[in-house]
C-alpha cells in the first residue's frame, strides 16, 4: 500500500510518522493500554471556534487519528481550510491534517461527535452554547478550553455554561501551559483536564493524549478553572512590569506573590490548594508571565506603553481584561485583600498610572511572608450558592458524587484519616443543638468528624421524658466520658418562634409545649418587651438555660459529678447572621451551681447582642 494513502487513513501510521523511530516500536504493543501511545479507537470530534487554539486542538485531535469537524462562523475561512488545508488566519504556515474538515454549521460539526471541544473566548462561550445546545448530542463531552471568568454574571465559567445547557451535559475543562503555536509545532506539552465526574476527564485524557500532548486528569473544576482564568490578569501585570523595564528581580517577586494570591482565592472558593501548584495554576502562570507569545503579557506591555485598552482588544483576544474585574469581585466577596489583582485591574481600568505601580505594590505595611490561616473555604464565596439537589435517581447520584469528592478531599489532606477514625471514636464534646440545617455542630466549631457527639432536635430541648435524648446523654457521659456538654440554641429559631406564635403547626406543637410554658412562667417580663425580635432572642436564651438545667438535674450528671468525673455543661447561642456563637456564661461543673445560674438567666431582661 502506498504510504501516503496509509498516512491519510491510518491513525496509527499518521502518529508514527511524527515520532522518532525509537518510539515507534512500543506503539503497537498490546501491553501499553493507558499509555499516551496506546491505540485509541478513532471517534468524531467537533472543534468549535477556528481561532488560534481551535486550530491547535483540531490538529491535535487529528494527530490522534480522530475525524475532526472544525466549525468556524466565517464561511470564507471554512472554504479556504477545506480547499487548501491551511487556516489562512491562524498559523497559515502549517498544513492541517486531511481528517480535519471545516464547516460553518454547528449542527454538522456536532452531529455524532463524542467530544465537543469549545475554543471561543470565555465571554462569548455561554451565549454560544445556549444558542447551539440543541445541536450538541446530550452524551457528548464538552471540553471547554476558554480561560476566563464570566463578567456578565460574575461567575466561574462552569456556572453560566451549565445554565446555558440546561441539562446534565458531561462537562470538562482543559487548561494548562499550552501556547497554540507550540502545540502546532508538536512541542511536548502537558495540560490538565478536569471534570466533577472523573470518568469524563479520563475519557478526554485517553482520546486526546499523545506523547507530545500529555493530559493529566483532575476532579477540581474550581481550581482548574480559577488557575487558567486568573493567570491571565496576572500575565497582564507581568507584561506591565516587563514594559516598565523594572527587571527580572521584580518579575520573580511579582510572580511568586501572584501565585500566593492565586492560592488564597482558589482555597477561599473551594478549589484544592495543590491544583494551584499544578499545570493550570503555576504552570500556566509561568508560561504566560515569562513567555513572549502570551497575548495577555503583550497587552500589559502595550498598556504600560500608553496604548488604549479598547484598541488592543479590537484585534486580539485578551481574556485577562474582563477576568481581572471578576477576580477583584470574587476577592471582595470572600473578604480577601489581594493587592496584585486589585492593582492590575486598576491599571487596566486606567485608575492608576505607571508611576504609581511600584509604590502601590511595594510601599505596603511590612508583614510575614505567609499568613498562617488561609486554609478555609469562604462561606460567602460566589461558588457557595445553594446546591440544587435533583429529584429521583439523579439526586442520588449527585449526592453520592458529592460524598466521594468529600472523601477524596479528606484523604488528600490525610491518607490515613478514615482508617484512624474507623478504629475508635473518642469525642470530648456532647453537642445538643437544634435540628435547623444552618447550625451544623462540626462545621461551626471547625472540628473534623470524630470530635463531636451530637444530639439534635427542634429547638434543642432536653426533656426528662425524652428517652432518645437521655440515652445520648448517658452514653456520652458514662462511656465516652465527654468533658463538655454544650447546649447550643440559635437566634431566629423557628421552633421557639412557633412556640411564641398563636398558630397551629401539628405534632410539633406538643413538642414545643414546654417552651410555651417557659414563656408563660416569665410572661410578665416578656410583656414588657415591645420588640418582637428581642422577645424571641430572650426566650431562645432561656430555653437554652432550661435545657442546661434539665441536664444538670438528671441522675446521669449527678452520679457522674458524685463520682468525681470532670464534666462541664455549657449554654451557648449561635447567631445565623454572623456565624458567631454567644457564650451565655452558663458553665456548670457541679450540682450546687445550677440554681443560681438558672435564676440569673430567668431574671435576665435583655438578650446578648
Ligand atoms: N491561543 C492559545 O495559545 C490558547 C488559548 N486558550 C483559550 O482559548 C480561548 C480561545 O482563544 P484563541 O483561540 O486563542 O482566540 P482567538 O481570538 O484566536 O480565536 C477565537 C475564535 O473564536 C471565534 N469566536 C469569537 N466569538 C465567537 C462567537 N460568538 N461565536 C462563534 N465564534 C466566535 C472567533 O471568530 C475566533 O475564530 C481563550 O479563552 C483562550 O484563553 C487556551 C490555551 C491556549
Ligand atoms: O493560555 C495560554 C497558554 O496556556 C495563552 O495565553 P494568552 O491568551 O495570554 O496568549
Ligand atoms: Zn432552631
Amino acid at each position: 500500500m502506498n504510504i501516503a494513502r496509509l498516512r491519510t487513513f491510518s491513525p496509527l501510521v499518521r502518529r508514527l510518522s511524527t515520532y522518532p523511530m525509537t518510539l515507534h516500536l512500543g506503539i503497537a504493543s498490546s501491553t501499553n493500554a493507558g499509555l499516551p501511545s496506546a491505540f485509541i479507537e478513532p471517534v468524531k470530534i467537533a472543534v468549535l471556534g477556528a481561532g488560534a487554539f481551535g486550530t491547535a486542538m483540531a490538529q491535535i485531535s487529528a494527530r490522534q487519528g480522530h475525524q475532526v469537524s472544525f466549525y468556524s462562523r466565517n464561511a470564507s475561512q471554512v472554504e479556504a481550510i477545506n480547499e487548501s488545508h491551511h487556516n489562512p488566519q491562524f498559523f497559515p504556515e502549517f498544513e492541517l491534517l486531511p481528517s480535519i474538515v471545516a464547516t460553518d454549521s454547528v449542527q454538522e460539526a456536532c452531529d455524532g461527535a463524542t467530544l465537543v471541544i469549545v475554543c471561543i473566548p470565555a465571554q462569548a462561550t455561554p451565549d454560544f452554547l445556549a444558542e447551539h445546545k440543541d445541536n450538541i448530542p446530550e452524551d457528548a463531552i464538552l471540553v471547554i478550553t476558554s480561560k476566563g471568568l464570566y463578567l456578565k454574571t460574575k461567575q466561574l465559567l462552569s456556572e453560566p455554561i451549565m445554565a446555558a445547557m440546561g441539562r446534565d451535559q458531561p462537562l470538562t475543562f482543559l487548561s494548562g501551559p499550552s501556547f497554540a503555536l507550540e502545540l502546532m509545532k508538536n512541542a511536548p506539552s502537558a495540560v490538565v483536564v478536569a471534570s466533577r465526574q472523573l470518568y469524563h476527564a479520563v475519557k478526554v485524557q485517553r482520546l486526546l493524549s499523545t506523547v507530545d500532548f500529555r493530559i493529566y486528569s483532575s476532579q477540581d473544576i474550581i481550581g482548574v478553572q480559577l488557575g487558567g482564568a486568573l493567570k491571565n490578569p496576572l500575565a497582564i501585570g507581568a507584561g506591565m512590569i516587563e514594559g516598565s523595564g523594572l527587571g527580572i528581580n521584580t518579575l520573580a517577586a511579582y510572580v511568586t506573590r501572584s501565585s500566593l494570591e492565586l492560592q488564597k482565592l482558589c482555597i477561599a472558593m473551594g478549589g484544592q490548594p495543590h491544583t494551584i501548584s499544578g499545570l493550570s495554576g503555576i504552570g500556566d502562570l509561568m508560561l504566560t508571565a515569562f513567555g513572549s507569545l502570551s497575548r495577555n503579557r503583550t497587552c500589559g506591555i502595550r498598556l504600560i506603553q500608553g496604548e488604549k485598552k479598547e484598541d488592543i482588544l479590537a484585534t486580539t483576544t485578551v481574556e485577562g481584561v474582563p477576568t481581572a474585574e471578576v477576580a477583584v469581585y470574587f476577592a471582595g466577596q470572600c473578604g480577601l485583600d489581594l493587592p496584585i489583582f486589585r492593582t492590575v485591574n486598576d491599571m487596566i481600568q486606567g485608575h492608576v498610572n505607571r508611576e504609581d505601580l511600584q509604590n502601590i505594590l511595594m510601599n505596603r505595611p511590612l508583614k510575614s511572608e505567609f499568613i498562617k490561616d488561609f486554609t478555609m473555604s469562604c462561606p460567602n464565596c460566589p461558588m457557595s450558592p445553594r446546591i440544587v439537589v435533583q429529584t429521583g435517581a439523579q439526586g442520588v447520584t449527585q449526592l453520592l458524587d458529592r460524598n466521594k469528592q468529600w472523601a477524596n478531599a479528606m484523604r488528600t489532606k490525610d491518607p490515613n484519616f478514615f482508617l484512624k477514625l474507623a478504629e475508635q471514636q473518642t469525642p470530648e464534646i456532647l453537642w445538643i443543638g437544634c435540628s435547623d440545617s444552618r447550625v451544623p455542630a462540626n462545621e461551626i466549631l471547625k472540628l473534623p468528624p470524630g470530635e463531636v457527639f451530637v444530639h439534635r432536635n427542634i429547638a434543642n430541648q432536653v426533656i426528662s421524658t425524652d428517652l432518645n435524648c437521655l440515652s445520648v446523654i448517658e452514653y456520652a457521659v458514662k462511656f465516652l466520658k465527654v468533658k463538655h456538654i454544650i447546649v447550643c440554641g440559635h437566634y431566629g429559631c423557628g421552633g421557639v418562634n412557633a412556640a411564641l406564635s398563636q398558630k397551629e403547626f401539628g405534632i410539633v406543637d406538643n413538642w414545643l409545649r414546654s417552651i410555651k410554658d417557659l414563656y408563660i412562667e416569665n410572661a410578665r417580663k416578656f410583656h414588657d418587651i415591645a420588640d418582637s425580635n428581642m422577645k424571641s432572642d430572650l426566650l431562645i436564651e432561656e430555653n437554652v438555660a432550661r435545657s442546661v438545667y434539665n441536664i444538670c438535674h438528671t441522675r446521669i450528671l449527678q452520679r457522674a459529678w458524685e463520682q468525681g468525673q470532670e464534666i462541664n455543661v455549657h449554654g451557648w447561642c449561635y447567631r445565623l447572621k454572623d456565624g458567631i456563637i454567644r457564650d451565655l456564661n452558663i458553665c456548670i461543673s457541679s450540682v450546687d451551681q445550677v440554681e443560681a445560674i438558672y435564676r440569673r438567666m430567668m431574671d435576665k431582661k435583655i438578650p446578648e447582642n
